[in-house]
């Protein structure tokens, strides 16, 4: 099901400004305006300097945050929200299909995810426990838990941070199939801008903080023509309109 079908709208985010104060009376101001659209079943991805605001501007998107000046309105104010971390976070007690069933809500707990676990590639593992995991397949079971939700919206902060190349290459890949699969408005947080260009249909770029945008581009190329070269040129294209993204 697409998400034009489910009649969500699109998430949209306007921060005016976001100020942590300390107990002691320090202000550290961390966003002047974040405001950017993520249309209804998008792939958008937020890139900026470390220390900038991004996750500060998902915690705000999530509802963790409501001291903010600004709006957020969500694709869908009544749906499900999931959030991949950087660590997968599992419950080392739990099996791998419990992990995954935990996070079902209230109606879904019989619901079939085999063909989940097939398309993450965790058929077999489902009874395996996470200290019998590498890195890499707990991102898989974290992401095949996201999923599992149907989440109106899915926001990811960093989700291939510390893994070896070829591991990480291979869950972004996978990351666009169950994601096509299943449809949802997705923002990603990350720090690659070659991530960035594979995965995304629309760019945000930040400033240093108190962060602001700096730019929006849109990628249209299909993502099964976005080859390694392909790639290499959109960076390069895109460091010469950012100087210093890279
Ligand atoms: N709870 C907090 N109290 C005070 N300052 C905070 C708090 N959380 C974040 N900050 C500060 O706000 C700024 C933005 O932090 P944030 O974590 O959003 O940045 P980021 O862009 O996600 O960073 P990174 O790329 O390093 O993960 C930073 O200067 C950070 O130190």
């Amino acid at each position: 099901m697409t998400a034009a079908s489910t009649g969500t709208g699109p998430l949209e985010v306007d921060i005016t400004r976001k100020v942590f104060r300390g107990a002691d009376g320090s202000h550290t101001h961390a966003i002047e305006r974040i405001a950017f659209e993520a249309p209804a079943g998008s792939f958008t991805t937020l890139i900026g300097p470390s220390g900038c605001g991004k996750t500060t501007t998902l915690r705000i998107v999530l509802g963790l945050d409501a001291a903010y000046a600004g709006s957020v309105s969500r694709p869908d104010p009544d749906g499900r929200i999931a959030v991949v971390f950087q660590e997968p976070r599992l419950l080392p007690w739990r099996t791998v299909d419990q992990n995954v069933r935990l996070a079902l809500p209230a109606g879904m707990e019989n619901e079939n995810l085999d063909d989940l676990f097939e398309i993450v590639g965790l058929s077999q593992m489902r009874q395996r426990f996470p200290t019998e995991l590498s890195l890499g397949l707990a991102r898989r079971v974290a992401l095949a838990r996201a999923f599992a939700i149907r989440p109106s919206l899915l926001l990811l902060d960093e989700p291939f941070v510390s893994l070896d190349e070829m591991t990480a290459t291979r869950l972004r890949q996978l990351l666009i199939t169950v994601w096509s699969a299943r449809r949802t408005t997705a923002l990603m947080v990350t720090h690659n801008l070659r991530e960035a260009v594979q995965l995304s249909d629309r760019i945000v770029f930040l400033t240093e903080r108190p962060a602001t945008v700096r730019g929006i581009i849109e990628i249209e190329t299909p993502r099964k023509d976005r080859s390694a070269d392909w790639r290499e040129a959109q960076v390069k294209a895109i460091d010469t309109r950012f100087p210093g993204v890279l």
